[in-house]
């Protein structure tokens, strides 16, 4: 056997259990896969149809699972209820996390009427606002509250999750405001990169740049294809008396 390189990348950067962070990372995308097998009556699967349904290759699938100490059994593949409860339980979505959201305007209303949280596991325990004229709002069967009431939610409901969708300005206030009452994961919606002490986790979603990822994507489709066809100008009736290019209109 010959070595394929002398130069080899450092090791994956893997969680307490061992698992790698990249695997973490798919195991919520295997739990969607499972979840849409189960509702169809699907009781096992293939790796190959779960890859597929997952939109990865079977063996990362397979590896990936294998941390978990599941391989499926050959001839038959996995069970899907019994594998979506490992992945689950992995996860942590098992338990029902609490979660408040902080800023109630359009992205919070979204969020807010979203049902599908509660069927994931994350209960929303609390809409806060600091404008006075949407405290009280009704949205589904919750009220706006004040964000001033922070501290006591936090600690009646145990809430662990903190979901930021205020502007950038206050941001980082109101972040380290979630801290300090003791929360200590949070999804900043912001765009801004703000700052949390060890021990709080935090991400950032951020869907222009998804779309710069997607346009990349698209910008490489069309190279691929040739460059599109530069439009026709359209009829310019009457209008023969136009600048040329670079003509230098002064102001
Ligand atoms: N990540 C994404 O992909 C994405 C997409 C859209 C919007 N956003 C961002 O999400 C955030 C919200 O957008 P939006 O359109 O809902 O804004 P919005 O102005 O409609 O709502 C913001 C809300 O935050 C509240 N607020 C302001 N300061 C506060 C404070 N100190 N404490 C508590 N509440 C406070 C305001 O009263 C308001 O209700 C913005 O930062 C925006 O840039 C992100």
């Amino acid at each position: 056997m010959t070595r394929a390189s002398s130069r080899r990348p450092g090791p994956p950067t893997r969680t307490e259990r061992g698992i790698p962070e990249a695997t973490v990372a798919r195991l919520p995308v295997y739990l969607r896969a499972l979840t849409g097998l189960s509702d169809s009556g699907i009781a096992t699967a293939s790796s190959e149809d779960l890859a597929t349904a997952a939109g990865v290759n079977s063996a990362k699938l397979r590896k990936d699972l294998s941390y978990l100490g599941s391989y499926g059994t050959r001839g038959v593949g996995y069970d899907v209820e019994y594998l979506r409860y490992q992945i689950a339980r992995e996860i942590g979505v098992t338990q029902d996390w609490a979660v408040v959201i902080v800023g109630i305007g359009n992205l919070g209303h979204a969020l807010a009427n979203y049902s599908g949280f509660g069927t994931r596991g994350f209960r929303i325990v609390a809409l806060l606002d600091a404008d006075p004229n949407l405290i009280g709002e009704r949205i589904g069967d919750m009220e706006v509250r004040d964000f001033a009431e922070l501290e006591d939610i936090v600690k009646a409901d145990r809430v662990s999750i903190g979901v930021i969708t205020t502007p950038a300005g206050p941001a980082q206030e109101v972040c380290d405001r979630l801290v300090a009452a003791g929360v200590t994961s949070i999804l900043n919606f912001a765009p801004v990169v703000l700052s949390v002490p060890d021990g709080v986790d935090i991400r950032k979603v951020d869907l222009s740049i998804e779309l710069q990822i997607l346009a990349y994507h698209e910008q490489r489709k069309s190279g691929e294809a040739g460059l599109p066809e530069v439009p026709e100008l359209p009829a310019m009736n009457g209008l023969t008396d136009l600048p040329s290019v670079g003509g230098g209109v002064g102001a």
